[in-house]
């Protein structure tokens, strides 16, 4: 007998409830990470996210091998391989943990009737979010459009399950079980090119991060030992390090939201009796897991959040024809707006921008540069190593205003008042802009006193429009 556990989201040993549940039935287990580029509406991955996923495979494969667990990779529509690797390891059971987008919620769904009627047992959990999107709803039973009550509601209720500890190797049987076993043949991860080679753009992103469930255990812990404290006050400032750098990680799955979750109370316990000000910081950092929740909870009630506008009176907003070369010049950092050029040049050489900074210079092309927010989402879902289905068009849409409890669109943040107040001696910008004050530096690209009026403008003209669905056909 052999247990399938499918990996996706969720690349860590610990807290991770499907492989505990296949490795509690004491038969041999085999793990699969499938690369499904090919699935209807599944959105293929990023470049960064590409980079990442290939490290953290890695880590993942290491982790797996010390509790005696082979990692099978291969390519392909999920539904097709799925049963494919089930057959070849002679498999009677699968496990996954959910996932929550629609079009791979369509794929999971087709899955497990077609295995279970092939006489398979099939058993999916949960493991991404603290609170599954359907779990939390208004008293009138509809989604939460507005983050305060989403997150009280959220507070109100049982705390998040403790996280489980990594499986151990069970003693013996599985080797014996392996050896008699058909082996599943692997495609070799090199072949999926995931990493850059021509031209091989990641050194920065390499310098920058450790992918896999030991960074990301090691960052939590530096996080919570040294910076929470500061957190509260010095969070939204991009010079400073003091967040906790885990998005990655959450969005692959290296840490579950349970483990920082139940870290973050054990340290804001102990502080209690001494350190001043951690339980208010420990609430604080655990608001902007709320965030986190909320985008899923938000993106799973509208799945086509990358495309669509939360508000749909939006879709009646005139953007001008594309200026393609505002746009290269903001993709680029070369807009002449030092906290923008330093945020854009940040996330290319990292493939993260401090959260601040992407407020910033997300407004600043939707409303200065007057272009549509998917371009800038998009950009984002290429270079970010944190790059999230829910996450990112939820905040690109609030930024823009179209969003669920959004800034209002008249809200355009002033990127010489936001460096002025968050990085006052500009100690962020010169690190990612060195030519800041020189001849060299571009020239602003746009007035930002008038641009801002034609964006105020062109919303006055939107603000009134009622959406009214399209008729049925
Ligand atoms: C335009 C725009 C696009 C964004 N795109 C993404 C994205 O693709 N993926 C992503 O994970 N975050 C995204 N964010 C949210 C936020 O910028 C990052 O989560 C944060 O900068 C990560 O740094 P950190 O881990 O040090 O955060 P910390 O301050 O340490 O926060 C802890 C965790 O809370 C979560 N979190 C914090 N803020 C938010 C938020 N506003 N929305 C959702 N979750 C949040 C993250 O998982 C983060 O790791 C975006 C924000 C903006 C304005």
């Amino acid at each position: 007998m052999t247990a399938v556990v499918w990996f996706r989201d969720d690349l860590r040993v610990g807290d991770n409830p499907a492989l505990t549940a296949a490795m509690a039935r004491g038969t041999r287990v085999v793990a699969v990470y499938v690369l499904d580029e090919v699935s209807p509406g599944v959105r293929p991955l990023g470049g960064a996210a590409r980079w990442w996923l290939h490290q953290s495979l890695q880590s993942l494969r290491a982790s797996l091998e010390r509790i005696g667990v082979p990692l099978v990779l291969r390519r392909g529509a999920a539904e097709a391989v799925l049963p494919a690797v089930a057959t070849e390891a002679a498999a009677d059971a699968v496990f996954w943990n959910r996932r929550y987008g629609r079009a791979e919620r369509t794929v999971d769904a087709a899955l497990k009737l077609g295995l279970r009627a092939a006489g398979l047992h099939v058993q999916s959990h949960a493991a991404s979010l603290l609170y599954e999107p359907w779990t939390l709803m208004t008293g009138a039973g509809q989604p939460y459009s507005v983050f305060t009550p989403f997150w009280r509601r959220a507070s109100s209720m049982p705390e998040p399950r403790r996280p489980l500890p990594a499986p151990e190797r069970p003693a013996g049987s599985l080797q014996s079980a392996a050896v008699q076993s058909p082996p599943v043949q692997s495609e070799p991860l090199d072949s999926w090119g995931l990493q850059p080679s021509a031209p091989d753009w990641a050194g920065g992103l390499r310098a920058a991060w450790r992918p896999g469930e030991q960074g990301a255990l090691d960052l939590l812990a530096e996080f919570l030992d040294e910076k929470l404290p500061l957190y509260p006050e010095q969070r939204d400032e991009p010079a400073e390090d003091v967040t906790s750098r885990l998005s990655p990680a959450l969005r692959w799955g290296e840490i579950s939201p349970h483990t920082v979750w139940h870290e973050t109370m054990r340290v804001r316990a102990a502080a209690a009796s001494g350190r001043i000000g951690s339980e208010g910081a420990a609430s604080t950092f655990l608001r902007q897991l709320g965030w986190r929740e909320f985008a899923a909870h938000v993106s799973f009630h509208a799945p086509d959040l990358h495309r669509v506008n939360w508000r749909r009176e939006f879709d009646a907003f005139e953007w001008p024809p594309l200026d393609q070369g505002a746009l290269t010049a903001w993709q680029r950092g070369q807009t002449g707006v030092p906290l923008v050029d330093a945020g854009m040049r940040e996330l290319w050489a990292t493939g993260t921008m401090h959260n601040r900074v992407r407020m910033v210079v997300a407004s600043y092309l939707s409303k200065n540069l007057l272009i549509d927010w998917r371009h800038g989402e998009e950009w984002f879902w290429q270079t970010l190593v944190d790059a999230d289905a829910a996450s990112n068009p939820f905040n690109w849409q609030w930024v823009a205003g179209s969003g669920a409890d959004a800034a209002p669109y008249f809200r355009v943040f002033n990127p010489v008042l936001q460096q002025q107040k968050f990085d006052p001696h500009g100690s962020y910008v010169r690190r990612h802009v060195p030519e800041w004050g020189t001849p060299e530096y571009p020239e602003p690209l746009v007035d930002l006193g008038e641009s801002r009026r034609a964006a105020l403008a062109a919303y006055d003209r939107v603000k009134h429009a009622k959406y009214s669905a399209p008729a049925p056909a």
